[in-house]
């Protein structure tokens, strides 16, 4: 048996009598890539940042890692990595400044170069983030989510606007950092995402989880309901035919 390494249970989020979250319950499991997909409004940001303990919950529990985040919401900021914000880059440092400067904001002394190799930007070290693609942007928000060396990272739509290519080298990069033992949780507003790279899907609507389940079992219940596609599905769709085209490789660097 897996064990949850969050534990999300009749979470309630109100914001001024609207019920954004309507008492959801999900575990996450150890070592999972865990996705949350659900269309705009749909409260996924609202139970991520409760979570992340950066958004007080109406009602509910949480725990991460054992950590009750009434009790100890800064245990659970020690198990946690999250994408810092934009914001938070100051313009006139460079990636490693950066990564070193987020470092000191954990208390922890942080191989700037190791960091940047994981996401592939050593050579943009001395870079600042305005200059960087988008891909290496995303690629470096990801990097910052990994300072503190943390068991649980949550990356929310890390590939909205990315081309193709870089999409699918941040994929494998989400891959990698899983593999290496990392828990993850994403939200995506892209199916073959999902599909590609989540083990397990909450899908939620309204504040409330429609259905949750791996994507082959999602999709086997959807095809034993007797939903058949109107269209008639070709071997190949227009994404193969621009990476046929154009290649693997990235185009930023
Ligand atoms: N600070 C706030 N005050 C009032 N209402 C809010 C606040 N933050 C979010 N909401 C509302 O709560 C609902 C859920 O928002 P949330 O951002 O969690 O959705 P989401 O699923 O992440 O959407 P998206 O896919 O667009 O990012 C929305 O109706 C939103 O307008």
């Amino acid at each position: 048996m897996a064990t949850p390494i969050i534990s999300v249970k009749d979470l309630v989020k109100n914001y001024d009598g609207f019920m954004a979250v309507k008492g959801i319950s999900f575990d996450v499991y150890e070592g999972e890539i865990f996705g949350l997909l659900g269309p705009n409004g749909a409260g996924k940001s609202t139970t991520l940042e409760i979570i992340e303990t950066l958004r007080k919950k109406t009602s509910g529990t949480v725990a991460v890692s054992g950590f009750d985040l009434d009790k100890n919401p800064d245990n659970i900021k020690n198990v946690i990595g999250v994408q810092l914000q934009a914001s938070g880059y100051y313009p006139g440092l460079n990636l490693l400044q950066l990564v070193e400067l987020f470092g000191g904001l954990y208390n922890r002394t942080v191989d700037g170069m190791e960091l940047l190799k994981t996401v592939n930007l050593e050579e943009k070290a001395k870079a600042k983030f305005k200059d960087l693609s988008g891909g290496q942007k995303q690629r470096f928000s990801v990097a910052t989510t990994l300072i503190n060396k943390p068991r649980v990272i949550f990356l929310d739509e890390p590939t909205t606007g990315l081309d193709p290519q870089a999409r699918r080298n941040l994929w494998e990069l989400i891959r990698k950092i899983n593999a290496e033992g990392t828990t993850i949780i994403i939200t995506t507003h892209y199916m073959d995402e999902a599909e590609y790279l989540c083990n397990r899907i909450a899908i939620v609507d309204s504040g409330e989880i429609v259905a949750m389940d791996t994507p082959d079992n999602l999709i086997d219940h959807l095809v034993a309901s007797g939903f058949e596609r109107s269209k008639q599905v070709k071997k190949a769709n227009l994404e193969d035919v621009f990476i046929q085209l154009t290649g693997k490789n990235l185009r930023e660097d």
